[in-house]
């Protein structure tokens, strides 16, 4: 009888015990020099409308881009979706976005950056409406500078607003986004409510989402090296779109992930 159980209780989660969150930059995708540099794989769309089935509909993308730029690359409305790190989304179909005209004080520190880093060649504003990122990946030499920038635009916004570290960016948000707690909101909604989250990312911003989904008893995947706090990590962007590949076909998790776990 005890060993039954045990032997119960070991048993591989299945996909419809478990909801499947992804990160897109670094992630799905394969990391660009510039933001609108990224080659989606064609394949992908496919793929993940066929894992999104096999999941009961509970699969969606948790990113820092906004969600119209997310639909221009998926295909509109295919997926559900948290943009500019959980500032809106789209839960089951049901779309909350962020109006920018909300952020007045935001929309003139980001004109006052951009007029600042035009004397940098290969720094560049990305402005995504109620948030704004100033990359360095194409001049590592202004690094200290960006980040200088970025810190001291938010501390004359105020505490309404924080910094957000990444991967040769720093992005200015409302302090309230972050990833952990959209993961959660979604969990609160039908097809999420009830499953175990999984989530797959590469990033400083993804280790809240990591933080919240361990808390939560679900399963954390970093892509690629760094510290961090998921449980479980993949080598690189291609590595995962080929488990996600295989997942979608032959339908078994590619985690070593059992229910007592
Ligand atoms: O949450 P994510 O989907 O991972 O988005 C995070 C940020 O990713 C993008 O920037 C990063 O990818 C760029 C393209 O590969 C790269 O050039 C840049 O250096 C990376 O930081 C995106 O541009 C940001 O808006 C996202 O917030």
């Amino acid at each position: 009888m005890r060993e039954a159980l045990l032997t119960q209780s070991m048993l591989p989660v299945t996909n419809d015990e478990c909801a499947l969150f992804l990160d897109f930059d670094g992630t799905l995708v394969d990391i660009a020099e510039r933001p609108d540099a990224v080659v989606l794989d064609p394949a992908l769309p496919e793929v993940l409308t066929r894992l999104e089935e096999r999941l009961g509909g509970a699969l969606a993308i948790i990113s820092g881009r906004p969600i119209n730029f997310l639909d221009g690359q998926f295909g509109a409305s295919l997926f559900d979706t948290a943009g500019l790190h959980g500032l809106e989304h789209r839960i089951a179909g049901r779309l909350m976005l962020c109006d920018p005209d909300d952020h007045p004080d935001l929309r003139a520190a980001i004109e006052r950056l951009e007029e600042v880093v035009s004397s940098k060649p290969g720094v560049l504003i990305e402005d995504k409406g109620c948030s704004v990122a100033v990359h360095w990946r194409q001049a590592p030499q202004e690094k200290d500078f960006a980040l200088a920038t970025a810190h001291a635009a938010v501390e004359a916004l105020g505490s309404s607003y924080r910094v957000q570290h990444g991967k040769a960016v720093a992005e200015i948000l409302p302090a309230a986004a972050g990833k952990g707690a959209v993961i959660e909101k979604f969990l609160q909604h039908p097809p999420y409510r009830g499953r175990r989250p999984i989530f797959i990312g590469d990033d400083l911003t993804d280790e809240n989402g990591f933080k919240m989904v361990n808390a939560l008893g679900g399963l954390s995947v970093r892509i690629g090296a760094g510290e961090t706090v998921a449980r479980e990590r993949l080598g690189t962007p291609s590595d995962l779109r080929k488990s996600l590949s295989r997942w979608a076909r032959e339908g078994s998790l590619p985690f070593n992930w059992t229910s007592d776990t």
